[in-house]
């Protein structure tokens, strides 16, 4: 099957941050999270896959097709939700439908009318009129509204309330259903990506430190906690990243099964996906 998105070496400088030989790809039928810190460029790169902004090296196919030599096609099956509502204040859904079902070739004016009706918005009241939680429903039942086979998000559940948060989730995941339809995540909150991605991509400052199978991250990554004299013993390849405290010391491991073999004697933890973060963002290289 094509991946949905393949990135391959992509560049792009801006002054002193610049985004480095990133290489991603998004298999179909599943969601990828794209974490990372802020200024990390998430955004950079999702403007970069939309060909919203030039590149300055690689390439990037969204399902299949060149995202510049191919544009059109590339971009016919993918829904965008940014972290704004680009929605101007004075529309209503059923002008934002009249507009929309222009634009798009493949606009299915039932299934808008359906996603209104399950995120309960009222189809006669102004965008301005809008809660922050409605305007990005709204923006999601738009860009579902044309058929994507691609859904790429950025920040798009930023500021949301954990209820309202919940039913996007699982709007998602009723999304990838479809093993041609895949989704591309970029979001601070990791526990949510916890409950819905297939595959996480971290950046740190403009690289990919780490993208895997969110399972293989689960399974393998762990958080050893110990004194400073147990980690002088241990050889610095087998830690991923320190952090040396006053109370004693902890550290990031790649493989807690090879280290449970290596070290029996220390004990090593399953750690989430915000601490690897605070560990890579935080810790020093050993
Ligand atoms: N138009 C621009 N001109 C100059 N620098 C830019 C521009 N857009 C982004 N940058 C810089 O690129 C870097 C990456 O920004 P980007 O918006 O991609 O980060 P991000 O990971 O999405 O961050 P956040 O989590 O805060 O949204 C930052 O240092 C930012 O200042």
């Amino acid at each position: 099957m094509t991946n949905s998105i393949e990135i391959s070496g992509l560049c792009k400088s801006y002054g002193d941050f610049a985004l480095d030989h990133i290489d991603l790809t998004l298999p179909g039928g599943s969601i990828m999270g794209l974490i990372g810190e802020n200024g990390a460029g998430k955004t950079t790169t999702i403007k970069c896959i939309l060909n919203l902004i030039r590149r300055d090296a690689g390439t990037i196919t969204l399902m299949g097709y060149d995202n510049i030599a191919q544009e059109r096609q590339a971009k016919a099956e993918v829904g965008v939700v940014l972290d704004e509502c680009y929605f101007h204040d004075t529309l209503r859904p059923a002008d934002i439908h009249t507009i929309l079902s222009r634009v798009y070739q493949n606009w299915d004016k039932a299934l808008f009318a359906s996603c209104l009706k399950k995120f309960q918005l009222p189809e006669g009241k102004y965008v301005k009129e809008f809660s922050r939680g409605m305007k990005m429903k709204l923006s999601l039942a738009a860009a579902l509204a044309h058929h994507p086979k691609l859904l790429i998000l950025d920040e798009a559940t930023a500021g949301l309330d954990p209820v309202v948060r919940d039913e996007i989730l699982d709007e998602f995941l009723n999304f990838i259903q479809d093993e041609d339809h895949s989704i591309l995540i970029s979001s601070h909150i990791t526990s949510d990506l916890e409950k819905v991605a297939d595959y996480i991509t971290y950046l740190h400052q403009g690289r990919v430190v780490l993208s895997e199978a969110k399972d293989v991250i689960q399974d393998s990554y762990g958080r050893l906690a110990c004194t400073a004299q147990q980690l002088s013993a241990i050889q610095p390849e087998d830690l991923v990243r320190v952090r040396k405290g006053s109370y004693g010391c902890e550290a990031l491991v790649s493989d807690r099964a090879v280290f449970r073999k290596k070290y029996p004697q220390l004990m090593v933890e399953p750690i989430s996906l915000e601490d690897i973060m605070l560990f890579i963002g935080k810790g020093e290289q050993v």
